[in-house]
């Protein structure tokens, strides 16, 4: 076995320096939209065993067959219709680098560096890691910007980094963010977010007396059977949705919990967001706003599958005002949120 040594830049990579740096973790997304990046990017998504619990040996040939040779271009027509093609690159590795810059400039006056990686693709968590451990720190807090747990997305974050750890002679001391479902400021920055939104409608109609007759709070889904063996997901998203209705003064009917994103034929999570907003115009709701409180960051299935897919098809139905409510990002609200669960976590590390 040959276990890595990265000494810090300038030390004698002796001895342990106590010094914390903090790496913020998201999905991750292809390089570029092509038929190959988008391929290697969900062969390496779809091959994760904790995404897709099912034996290897079943469902590699599937994976490798039908679905890779089919999805990439599918998926890469979807991630066009989002692209900075400015920066080139996708709206995920964009907000996710700015986050990590803004929260980088609120601990810098506590001298800790913050770094960024993705689960899948590039930056790689492994080189967030050895880049901190350049920067000669030896206590590392990991931040999965999932604020319900999964253990499809928390689970397999931490996993990455500790398979990065497994390769050091001297591994640094680790603390990983724990989910942050019903945390009072991630509850009052969304809550925010849609009563922003409200007034930016109202100002554009003012006649409306109501300018949303319903807020559609959409997370990502999950296969039903991931949550019957226990991933306390769904938990967590009733623990988002139902503090949120309460910050709000609204309920289940005003602000209803869906569920998008589903991929292949099992069950996923119900109500699936798409067919539940479709089907609204019919029951005379034609003035709607979705929230997506499940993302930190706006991605392909914030600004395509809900902004662009269901948008069209809930305005085909009879739909009159569709808005899409962007997901907290780099706003202040948001950098205020990380810098203080930052801080919490590294309580006693400072
Ligand atoms: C079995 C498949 C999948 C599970 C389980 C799953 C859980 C899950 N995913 C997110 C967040 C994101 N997913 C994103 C994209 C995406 N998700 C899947 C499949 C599963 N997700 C696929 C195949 C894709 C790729 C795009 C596509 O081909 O449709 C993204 C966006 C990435 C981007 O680059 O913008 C995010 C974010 C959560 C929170 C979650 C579990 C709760
Ligand atoms: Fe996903
Ligand atoms: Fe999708």
């Amino acid at each position: 076995m040959v276990f890595h040594h990265i000494p810090a830049e300038g030390s004698d990579g002796q001895y342990p320096s106590g010094k914390p740096g903090v790496i913020v973790v998201n999905l991750g997304t292809p390089d570029d939209t092509g038929y190959g990046a988008v391929r290697r990017y969900l062969s390496e998504f779809l091959s994760d065993r904790r995404v897709i619990e099912g034996p290897p040996v079943l469902w590699q040939p599937i994976l490798q067959g039908v679905v890779l040779s089919t999805r990439p271009r599918a998926s890469g027509r979807a991630y066009a219709r989002i692209w900075d093609t400015q920066r080139n690159e996708s709206p995920l590795r964009g907000v996710t680098r700015r986050q990590a810059e803004k929260l980088a400039e609120r601990l810098a006056v506590s001298g800790v560096p913050v770094v960024w990686g993705m689960r899948y693709g590039r930056p790689s968590l492994a080189e967030a890691l050895h880049d901190l451990l350049r920067q000669g720190c030896d206590r590392i807090l990991t931040m999965p910007l999932y604020p319900q747990y999964s253990a499809t997305t928390t689970a397999t974050a931490n996993d990455q980094i500790f398979r990065a750890l497994m390769k050091l002679r001297n591994q640094p001391a680790l603390r990983t963010l724990p989910p942050f479902a019903d945390d009072p400021d991630f509850i009052a920055a969304l809550a925010r977010s849609v009563r922003d939104a409200q007034a930016q409608v109202q100002a554009q109609a003012p006649s409306q007396a109501q300018p949303f007759q319903m807020v559609v709070a959409s997370f990502h889904g999950l296969p039903k059977d991931y949550v019957a063996k226990g991933d306390s997901y769904a938990a967590d998203c009733l623990k988002t949705v139902t503090a949120l209705r309460a910050a709000l003064g609204m309920d289940e009917t005003t602000l209803p919990m869906t569920f998008q994103s589903r991929f292949g034929p099992a069950k996923w999570l119900e109500p699936y967001t798409a067919p539940f907003i479709k089907a609204l115009p019919a029951r005379g709701v034609t003035r709607i706003a979705v929230v997506m409180p499940g993302f930190m960051a706006d991605c392909l299935e914030t600004l395509d599958e809900i902004g662009n897919e269901v948008r069209e098809e809930f305005l085909a139905a009879g739909g009159e005002s569709f808005t899409l409510i962007p997901c907290l990002n780099d706003s202040p609200a948001s950098i205020d949120l990380l810098e203080k669960l930052a801080r919490r976590e590294l309580a006693g590390w400072l």
